[in-house]
């Protein structure tokens, strides 16, 4: 008798009432828009010129359908976690106003579509990677390493750094060593990225048993690495100018990004208050914008030779 009462609770708590919006929104818009800018600029860089329609806009459909695609399964396979944790318990699958078997199905629909527009309409090689993306972020990340160890970010930020080579192979079918860098500027940046966030939610992730670093190595721990990962970020942002990719423009935007993402690292190590950890996660978003845009900007404004 208990259990049926307690069944009734759980379906009046979940009313299954999916709107556009809900679909919207496991396709995490704002980090997908994001992806796609930094793929785009992987593509804008691959050639001196102008880039055809005819490549750019099945390339960033493509890939954005996919990185869509892997955010909705991440919804779908953490929904016990989402719907515990503050930040996430209101989300549409969390909370069971989508259902999971719709999800999936809509995941499936962005997926499949998103491969064959890449596969058709730009090459094998951008959409066999793309596809590794998905795998890698809604399989390795989400499934195994999220809940297997606090490196769960260093190695599954893999996933979300491949858009700019993604972008690249899309004009060029071809994996260049600069598309490489653009990667590794991304992986660099996505543990202070991410780990800011970490400790601000780091309560949240101890509730629902999720070993992120400031659960498994303390806050403190965590402040250390997100700083050294600025300064390892500061040299890796030089590389792109060293190897004469990139001009004087972009030199000194990366610089000055770079020093700004250093001093927010520096203070929420030595002068943290509440909101220095939010800030600092905020400050990464944008940061990591501007950088895109101004390779953009350096690439047409100040041609190499
Ligand atoms: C494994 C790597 C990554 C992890 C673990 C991570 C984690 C997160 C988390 C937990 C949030 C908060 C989401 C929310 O509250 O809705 C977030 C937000 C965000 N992330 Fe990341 N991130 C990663 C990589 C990336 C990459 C590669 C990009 C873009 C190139 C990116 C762009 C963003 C943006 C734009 C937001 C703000 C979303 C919004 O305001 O709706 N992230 N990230
Ligand atoms: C094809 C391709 C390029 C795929 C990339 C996919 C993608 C959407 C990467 C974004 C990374 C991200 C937001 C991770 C947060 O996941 P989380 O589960 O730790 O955060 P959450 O708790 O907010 O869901």
């Amino acid at each position: 008798m208990s259990s049926d009462i307690s069944s009734v609770e759980a379906d009046v708590s979940k009313p299954m009432t999916a709107s556009w919006r809900d679909y919207y929104e496991i396709t995490k818009p704002r980090v997908v828009a994001l992806l796609v800018l930094t793929a785009l600029v992987g593509m804008c860089l691959s050639v001196p010129g102008a880039i055809p329609w005819q490549v750019l806009i099945p390339s960033m459909t493509g890939i954005g359908f996919l990185s869509s695609a892997a955010a909705a399964i991440n919804h779908i396979v953490d929904e016990r976690i989402d719907s515990v944790m503050g930040r996430t318990y209101n989300r549409p699958v969390a909370t069971g106003r989508l259902d999971p078997k719709n999800a999936a199905l809509f995941a499936m629909l962005l997926a499949v579509s998103g491969f064959a527009i890449l596969y058709s309409f730009v090459n094998p090689l951008t959409a066999w990677l793309t596809f590794s993306g998905l795998v890698g972020y809604s399989f390795i990340y989400t499934m195994y390493l999220k809940r297997a160890t606090p490196q769960n970010i260093t190695i599954g930020g893999l996933a979300g750094a491949i858009p700019p080579l993604l972008g690249w192979t899309a004009m060029t079918n071809e994996i260049h060593p600069n598309a490489l860098l653009l990667v590794l500027l991304i992986f660099t940046w996505t543990p202070p990225h991410f780990w800011a966030l970490a400790i601000h939610r780091k309560d949240e992730y101890a509730k629902v048993n999720i070993p992120m670093l400031p659960v498994t190595h303390g806050v403190n721990f965590t402040k250390t690495q997100i700083l050294l990962y600025t300064v390892l970020l500061f040299v890796v942002g030089l590389l792109p100018y060293l190897v004469g990719m990139s001009n004087w423009l972009y030199l000194i935007g990366a610089v000055v990004l770079n020093i700004i993402f250093f001093v927010y690292a520096w203070k929420l190590k030595f002068n943290a208050d509440e909101s220095t950890a939010m800030d600092t996660f905020k400050f990464s978003i944008i940061h990591l914008m501007l950088l895109f845009i101004i390779l953009l900007v350096d690439h047409y404004a100040l041609p190499l030779n």
